[in-house]
């Protein structure tokens, strides 16, 4: 798998959304790492994942559609649209909402791919879009609730008739990162990239089928923010070897 990717020497904790939030808490609020930190190291995993693991180390000439929602995952997968077009990828990017409704973060991030010149539609505009070469999705990570409805929903539908890979930032859209439960329309993935820590709905019966291939990206988490008291994990050193490592 290269230097970039390598399979996990190690067993990580499994933990819950809320652990997860808990995370980001004591990250920006006790270790002062801010959330734009933590997302440029998740959309450059996930960029990296898609070049290596889909397209063999180069995306030159490439077409790829990134679908980004309004929050976080859309944030992560807008800097992997970012550094996937500077490695000379076309990338058509489909956002669910116009850039008022985006969080700041992900907002400063769609500010800077536009600056670029980046392509950015609405998600009406994308039944129109011919098949690209693989499908990024950031449309929903952690914070999903309940059923996918509106653009979302749309955006999943149309993904998953592409035939193409799809491979996803966190979670599958759709897929409840702590129950592994599935709401209604979900993404089907070929790969999904979930950062920092696996979640326990990865591992539930039956999600592979939407998961596809796991893998785990390192977005600089030291290893004492982990057992600190509200969390009290104990990780070993899982990103040793790689950035990016396979759970399955
Ligand atoms: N430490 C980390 O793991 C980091 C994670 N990052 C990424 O951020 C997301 C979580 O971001 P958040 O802003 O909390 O929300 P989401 O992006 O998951 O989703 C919000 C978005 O989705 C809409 N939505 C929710 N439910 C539905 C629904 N049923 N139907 C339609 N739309 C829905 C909601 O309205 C918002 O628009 C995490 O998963 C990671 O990918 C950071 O990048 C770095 C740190
Ligand atoms: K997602």
């Amino acid at each position: 798998m290269g230097t970039y990717i390598k399979n996990s020497h190690t067993d990580f904790p499994k933990i819950d959304t809320l652990q997860m939030i808990e995370v980001d808490r004591l990250m920006v609020d006790e270790y002062h790492i801010g959330l734009i930190q933590m997302m440029e190291n998740a959309g450059r995993c996930l960029a990296i994942l898609t070049k290596e693991r889909f397209f063999n180390g180069d995306v030159e000439g490439k077409n790829i559609v990134v679908l980004a929602g309004t929050g976080g995952n859309g944030g992560g997968a807008l800097v992997a649209a970012r550094r996937l077009h500077n490695w000379g990828a076309n990338v058509k990017v489909f956002v669910t909402a116009e850039a008022k409704k985006f969080t700041p973060i992900p907002l400063h991030q769609y500010k800077i791919l536009r600056r670029m010149g980046g392509s950015i539609q609405l998600a009406s505009e994308i039944n129109g879009q011919k098949s690209p070469d693989a499908i990024i999705d950031g449309i929903i990570g952690y914070s999903l609730k309940g059923k996918p409805r509106g653009n979302a929903a749309a955006m999943i539908h149309w993904a998953n008739g592409q035939k193409v890979p799809i491979i996803a930032l966190d979670t599958p859209s759709g897929l409840d990162l702590t129950s592994g439960r599935r709401f209604g329309a979900t993404i089907d993935a070929a790969a999904t990239l979930t950062l920092a820590m696996p979640k326990k709905g990865l591992f539930v019966e039956g999600v592979k089928a939407v998961v596809g291939e796991l893998y785990l990206g390192d977005i600089g988490v030291p290893i004492e923010l982990y057992r600190e008291k509200s969390l009290g994990l104990d990780p070993t050193n899982g990103f040793r070897y790689s950035d990016i490592v396979r759970l399955y």
